[in-house]
């Protein structure tokens, strides 16, 4: 079962599912609160500020906490408000507008695969000045195993291979590429890239990924917030 933060609390009754309308407000207060939480940890990475005044903020920060932490999801529960697996995941650390750690990745459809934009902030760091090497496998993993729920196979990245041919630039527009070129039974075999906007003929950083979509048994086993039709639950 999946929580609604704005439906009645969860007992054993059945609760009733959001209308569209409902959902789109819902969505909407979630990313309102993502973009304020990405500029704190933006603020908080970058500031000059003083001991004094960061214990200060720390204390507030801590009040602010105090307010999200009554009624929360369990573990495995997928959000009401998300489309899983070929859709929005409102609080992945990729794509999610919701989540503070997610850039966030904008997806869109190409020809053959996936094109993801973003910009990498300063919390993304790696090198000075440049994304952290862990980040751009994070966008290329999400990008590419979104590339293959796009083409109806929907898998957990089993091998994912990188080479970084230049550092990537923080504060600067991204183009990553996927795309899904074959597949063998429940695997897919994916590529993907990334590069700047500014010049999309230099690869940055490539990949290779292998990703399995996997038995019916284990898709149960491993999400049972999912329905046999791969809704979530009660949705
Ligand atoms: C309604 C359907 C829902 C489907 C699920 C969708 C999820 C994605 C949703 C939304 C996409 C959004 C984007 C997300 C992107 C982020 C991706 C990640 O970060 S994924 C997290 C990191 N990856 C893991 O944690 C995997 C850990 N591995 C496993 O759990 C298992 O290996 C699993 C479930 C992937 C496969 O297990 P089996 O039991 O279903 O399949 P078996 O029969 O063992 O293997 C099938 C074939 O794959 C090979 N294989 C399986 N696992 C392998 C491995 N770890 N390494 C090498 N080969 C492996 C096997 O050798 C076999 O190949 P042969 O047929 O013999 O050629």
């Amino acid at each position: 079962m999946h929580t609604s933060f704005t439906g009645p609390p969860a007992a054993d009754t059945h609760p009733t599912p959001a209308t569209a309308e409902e959902l789109e407000r819902h969505k909407a207060a979630i990313t309102r609160l993502g973009n304020e939480l990405r500029a704190l940890v933006e603020a908080a990475v970058r500031t000059a500020a003083t001991p004094d005044t960061l214990h200060r903020v720390a204390e507030g920060v801590r009040h602010v906490t105090g307010q999200l932490t009554g009624r929360r999801r369990a573990r495995a529960d997928i959000p009401e408000v998300d489309e899983f697996p070929a859709g929005t995941r409102i609080y992945s650390p990729v794509t999610g507008a919701g989540s503070p750690l997610a850039p966030p990745l904008r997806v869109t459809p190409t020809d053959d695969g996936l094109i993801g934009h973003c910009t990498l902030g300063i919390a993304h760091e790696g090198p000075p000045g440049y994304g952290h090497g862990g980040m751009s496998a994070m966008l290329l993993d999400e990008l590419m195993g979104r590339a293959c729920a796009a083409a109806g196979a929907p898998g957990l990245t089993i091998s994912l291979q990188m080479r970084y041919h230049r550092p990537v630039p923080l504060e600067t527009p991204l183009r990553i590429l996927a795309r899904v070129t074959g597949t063998d039974h429940r695997k897919s075999f994916v590529t993907g890239s990334i590069t700047t906007e500014a010049d999309p003929a230099t690869d940055l950083v490539t990949a290779e990924g292998v990703f399995v979509a996997p038995d019916p048994r284990r898709v149960r086993a491993l999400f049972p917030g999912l329905t046999a039709d791969g809704d979530p639950a009660g949705g």
